[in-house]
């Protein structure tokens, strides 16, 4: 984790360089924290840039509305057929444009090995599934299929919903002014106006960040379900499953239940997470930003010390307020976000 800190830093100093020139006017956090998470996935995960992923994102986000749309479709006699018939060949054809792209990112990668530019296939994410895919030992060996579906999921899965927590954490601490004081307190307390570093375990120290953060998960849940699959009958407390059953699990559902949170469970009040997430209620079991289990997101540590360093870097800079052109309209795509951006005013500190 500790190598990939500069390139974080470096991608968060690129933003905030851009947003220098709108000091004192509205930025939309939405819009920049696309670019910065696409930017760091792209170099942490990929060995690449914005600008050579972004054409993966664009498609891949073209796609996830294309299917989007097509799970929310109503059909409609003759039109439904037309419109199903135009969806499903553009999602063909985009499904083709995206395994190009990542062939050639693969491939881009091994003539690199094969050239002695690179002793192995690298140590970032693609370095490990080329190398899984380079495997002579049959048992062993991920096929390319598998292979760019990981890299697909670690797109969609890696960018959006960070995206979206760094959006809602801004939104909130816009908003809680009082918040956003006691977070940048904090901030100058560990690092003083120099880049934020992991070392001394800095940022696992950032009590009031964690606090904020949590409470911004709890209340917007990047993902707002989880799903599984049932392989086989399983008995349930006192519910029978067949197999082939799928399970929705609604995370917003049991992060605003007032028996578990309390009476004030829709006010923002990251004091609950004080004594950490166990006693922040009476059945944390509840509280599932990252999911649980075996499937529990890879990449939590990751995504948490990407926000951590990006918040702590804006706070350091800059006191923001919510823009009064701010409409409050979150919505569901991949992960929750808001539909409209969210523009804040910046001021230089
Ligand atoms: C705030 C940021 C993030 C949130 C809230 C988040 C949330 C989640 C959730 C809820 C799941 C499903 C867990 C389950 O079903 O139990 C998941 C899975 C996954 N996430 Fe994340 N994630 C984040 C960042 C990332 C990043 C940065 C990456 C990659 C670099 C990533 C890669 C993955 C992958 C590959 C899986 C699938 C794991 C599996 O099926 O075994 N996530 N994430």
């Amino acid at each position: 984790m500790q190598h990939m800190v500069p390139t974080i830093v470096g991608s968060v100093q690129n933003m905030l360089e851009k947003w220098s020139y709108h000091e004192g006017k509205e930025i939309d956090v939405h819009e920049e924290f696309r670019i910065l998470t696409s930017d760091v996935l792209s170099k942490t995960a990929f060995g690449s840039s914005y600008v050579e992923g972004q054409k993966i994102f664009e498609k891949l986000g073209r796609l996830l509305s294309l299917v989007t749309a097509n799970n929310l479709r109503v059909d409609l006699p003759i039109i439904g057929k037309l419109l199903n018939y135009y969806t499903n060949s553009e999602a063909d054809e985009l499904e083709k444009e995206i395994r190009e792209s990542f062939m050639q990112i693969i491939r881009k990668r091994i003539e690199k090995k094969d050239s002695g530019e690179l002793n192995y296939y690298g140590s970032d994410y693609l370095g490990l599934l080329v190398a899984a895919n380079q495997e002579t030992d049959e048992e062993k060996k991920v096929t390319i299929d598998t292979l760019i579906d990981e890299c697909k999921t670690a797109y969609f899965a890696g960018q959006d919903t960070t995206m979206a927590l760094l959006s809602w954490v801004i939104f909130v601490l816009a908003i809680h002014t009082d918040w956003q004081e006691k977070a940048r307190k904090e901030v100058f307390d560990l690092f003083d106006d120099k880049h934020p570093t992991t070392s001394d375990n800095n940022l696992a120290k950032m009590k009031i960040m964690t606090m904020i953060v949590n409470e911004t998960f709890r209340l917007y849940p990047p993902a707002l379900t989880l799903r599984r699959l049932v392989p086989c009958e399983v008995r349930l407390g006192k519910i029978l499953l067949p197999p082939q059953s799928h399970i929705v699990i609604p995370t917003l559902v049991g992060h605003t239940d007032p028996q578990i949170w309390g009476e004030d469970v829709h006010v923002f009040r990251p004091d609950r997470f004080a004594e950490g997430v166990a006693k922040a209620a009476t059945n944390t079991n509840v509280f599932l930003p990252f999911g649980m289990g075996p499937r529990i997101c890879v990449a939590q540590n990751f995504a948490g010390t990407e926000a951590k360093l990006a918040l702590s870097m804006i706070l350091q800079r800059y006191s923001f307020s919510l823009s009064p052109s701010y409409v409050h309209c979150p919505i569901q795509s991949f992960s929750v976000f808001p539909q409209q951006g969210i523009p804040i005013i910046i001021h230089k500190l």
